[in-house]
């Protein structure tokens, strides 16, 4: 299969400490280094851009923009798509804002406005692991759902929009709960509306865990650096639209007691074991956690690409720097397996020794990336 689609020059306009950066790739594995606070996380962050959604950081728009700058940001990259022909001219993808009180940012493809960032996934699909989540296992559900709801994106691109119809009708019924509406006519409309979508996300959601599992278990034993997580998901199951209007019927008077709806999609957990411990992955050391994680996030790049035929970007932010030199060669590999492309920071250059000798390498420093040959 063809490599692709990958990124082969980005740009970013007054993003963050970056007032002006304009990178060249070639390879499916690029690296950045360079010392703390360089801009290094700032790049992979504007890429996250190119895909829906509020980036790796879940950041406001206006934080986005440099200090320094006018009070907007750019970032824009020249895509190969998978099936390009040599002398074909790269799709041009852009997204940001003029003025930092924007409330969503502009996307455009080739130049063309698109209706909404959801466009941007027939182009890219970025997966992304940064170290704010080394806690997913320990921590809180919704960030667990937030990170499994990604994935199901990649594969149900519009899972999104329905996960913001159920939010909208949820939020209308807890205003009247707490309004204190009481005639059954008006939560029928909003509840109707909250089982439509619920069991549509529940559908993508439990396709995508099947998929994922067979992914999973298809690499078990070839991927031995990272240990397989066996998946699930919790909560109650709203799949029957029918059956899940009438719990919400039922559970009137005890989510109005409550104060919010006890029951939906909306709390949902994702159910991850450290399959060759069989131990729960929260209660996995610090290290396997780290390595459960990255083998979850490279069995969904393969699952994209089975499904999509297209292969992920993955971000990976300081990714390096948790795993022995074993696991570093393998993840490599892996990454390069997978046929699209692979963008990776680190403080160290020392923790890249054992990339291709052609995969791209940049120094980060003060907001200016240069390529290692040329430093
Ligand atoms: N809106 C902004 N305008 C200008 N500079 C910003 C803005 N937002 C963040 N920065 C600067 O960007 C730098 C952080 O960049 P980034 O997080 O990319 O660092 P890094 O190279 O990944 O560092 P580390 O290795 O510590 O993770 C900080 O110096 C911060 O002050």
């Amino acid at each position: 299969m063809q490599a692709g689609p990958r990124i082969t020059r980005l740009t970013l306009t007054s993003f963050r400490n970056h007032a002006r950066t304009d990178l060249r790739f070639t390879e499916p594995l690029v690296a950045f280094t360079g010392p703390n606070g360089a801009g290094k996380t700032n790049i992979l962050e504007a890429i996250s851009l190119l895909s829906p959604g509020r980036g790796l950081r879940r950041a406001k728009l206006a934080d986005m923009c440099s200090s320094d700058g006018a009070g907007g940001f750019a970032v824009s990259a020249e895509l190969v798509p998978m099936d390009h022909e040599e002398g074909d001219d790269p799709i041009t993808i852009g997204t940001g804002i003029t003025a930092p009180d924007t409330s969503s940012r502009e996307v455009r493809i080739d130049k063309v406005p698109a209706k909404s960032s959801d466009a941007l996934l027939e182009h890219l699909i970025c997966l992304w692991l940064t170290p704010a989540m080394d806690g997913l296992f320990t921590g809180g559900t919704s960030d667990r759902r937030r990170f499994y709801d990604r994935m199901v994106m990649a594969l149900h691109p519009t899972h999104g929009r329905t996960a913001t119809r159920f939010e909208t009708a949820m939020r209308a019924r807890n205003k009247m709960m707490d309004e204190g509406v009481t005639d059954p006519v008006w939560f029928e409309g909003v509840e109707a509306q909250m089982a439509e979508a619920g069991a549509a996300m529940q559908a993508a959601r439990l396709s995508t865990l099947s998929l994922l599992k067979q992914a999973i278990e298809e690499a078990r034993g070839a991927v031995s650096a990272f240990p397989h997580a066996v998946l699930d998901l919790a909560g109650f199951d709203i799949s029957d639209e029918q059956v899940y209007r009438a719990r919400l019927a039922e559970g009137r008077h005890r989510d109005r007691a409550a104060g919010r709806t006890l029951e939906g999609p909306h709390r949902a957990d994702l159910l991850v074991r450290h399959g060759p411990k069989d131990v729960e992955a929260k209660l996995a050391s610090t290290g396997e956690q780290k390595a459960l994680l990255i083998g979850l996030v490279l069995a969904q790049a393969r699952l994209v690409k089975r499904e999509t035929g297209r292969a992920a970007i993955l971000l990976l932010d300081e990714i390096a720097a948790h795993l022995d030199e074993r696991r570093r060669t393998a993840l490599f590999a892996l990454c390069t397996d997978l046929g699209g492309q692979t963008f990776m920071t680190g403080t160290d250059r020392a923790l890249f020794e054992s990339l291709p000798d052609d995969a791209d390498q940049f120094e980060v420093r003060d907001g200016t990336a240069t390529p290692w040959s040329f430093t």
